[in-house]
């Protein structure tokens, strides 16, 4: 089968490896749609990220969706046939984080594209068949891949308690970001205000649906907020750029009593915080790993039409291709880059 396996940084080959087989409660998916997410872009550009370095060549790719094509013999929920979205991380199940239903903070999760794991690039993934979601017709399996970084907003949204009626600012408008914003709307936010420093990504922000968008590098964040929140502040603050004064401003810019949930990935891991204020304010401030139970969620607000993912696709790409579309996904203004598999 087709692979494209990252040998050494900023260079895939495409290699020709065996197909596997199914373990028993394993179901066997021909991938059709892969999204290029900035981790991917990270290992590509650099072969590590924090901690985890890339030592073997390594399959990317872990927002994936594709048709089964054979089940393993305990397998009774899916079928030949079955569009489903592959759920990137399986955890042990046994450890103390599983047992307690925290299995995204499993530490020995098996986590697609993660050194030493290998991602969805390639034409067949074997995969556990309780982390493969069927997909109704209604949705494709490009919305199937997108399912991944729309759990990261479900969950970020979660973890802040967004509801009826808030007024949620979201920072960086990346396509985490952006998943934010269709979370936090399916979660009933009234007011949705996405900051960024590039002028493309807030216009694209305005058009799918932020009621205001701030360029930081223009406007004082504080002062656009207060005015209008009416000198409040926002009932919920998503950081999403990983952006050192980012996560700063979250905390002058949440209402008293409100919370910040950080999502983003500082490149330093410790960026000063004014406790004071927090304490003084009484803001919680939740970390979002990942997410949990979220992939029913996912298919279900795309089946209703609750949600659109596939808007923020720029462009698709074949397989052959990789190396061109992880150039393209590089540049500041693109927000999402898929490899298609269909033919
Ligand atoms: N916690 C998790 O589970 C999890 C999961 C996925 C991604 N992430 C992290 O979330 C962040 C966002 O992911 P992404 O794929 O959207 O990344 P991205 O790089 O595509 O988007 C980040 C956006 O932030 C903008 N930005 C940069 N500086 C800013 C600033 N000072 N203020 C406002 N915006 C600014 C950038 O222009 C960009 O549009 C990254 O740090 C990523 O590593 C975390
Ligand atoms: C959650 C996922 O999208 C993220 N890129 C990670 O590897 O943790």
């Amino acid at each position: 089968m087709r692979t494209a396996v990252l040998v050494e940084p900023t260079e895939f080959e495409l290699e020709d490896r065996p197909r596997p087989s199914p373990g028993p409660d394993d179901v066997l998916v021909a991938v059709r749609d892969v999204g290029i997410c900035g981790s991917d872009v990270h290992y590509y550009e650099h072969g590590r990220i924090g901690d985890y370095v890339v030592e073997d060549p390594l399959v990317l790719g872990h927002e994936s969706a594709g048709e089964v094509v054979e089940v393993g013999e305990n397998v009774t929920d899916h079928e030949p046939g079955d569009r489903v979205a592959l759920e990137p991380g399986v955890p042990c199940r046994r450890c103390a984080h599983c047992k307690r239903g925290d299995y995204h903070l499993c530490e020995s999760v098996r986590f697609m594209a993660t050194p030493p794991h290998d991602g969805a690039f390639t034409e067949y993934v074997s995969w556990p068949a309780d982390f493969a979601y069927t997909l109704p017709e209604s949705v494709s399996t490009a919305e199937g891949a997108l399912c991944e970084p729309l759990s990261v907003g479900i969950h970020a949204c979660r973890r802040g308690s967004v509801g009826t009626g808030d007024t949620v600012l979201i920072t960086g408008a990346g396509p985490i970001g952006l998943m934010v914003l269709e979370a936090a709307r399916a979660a009933g936010a009234t007011d949705v205000i996405l900051t960024d420093v590039v002028e493309e990504k807030l216009e694209f922000a305005e058009k799918r649906g932020a009621d205001l968008t701030v360029d930081v590098t223009e406007t004082d964040l504080d002062a656009a907020v207060a005015e209008y929140t009416d000198g409040v502040g926002a009932d919920v603050v998503v950081e999403a750029s990983g952006a050192e004064p980012s996560i700063k401003s979250t905390i002058d810019v949440v209402r008293r009593g409100g919370t910040v949930v950080l999502v983003g990935l500082a490149s330093e891991a410790e960026v000063p915080i004014d406790v004071l204020e927090l304490i003084d304010n009484e803001v919680d401030v939740h970390g979002s790993f990942r997410y949990k139970n979220t992939y029913d969620a996912a298919v279900d607000l795309l089946a209703d039409g609750e949600v659109d993912v596939e808007g923020i696709i720029d462009f698709e790409s074949e397989l052959e291709d990789i190396n061109d579309a992880f150039r393209r996904a590089m540049e500041p203004t693109v927000v999402k880059g898929m490899i298609s598999l269909n033919s």
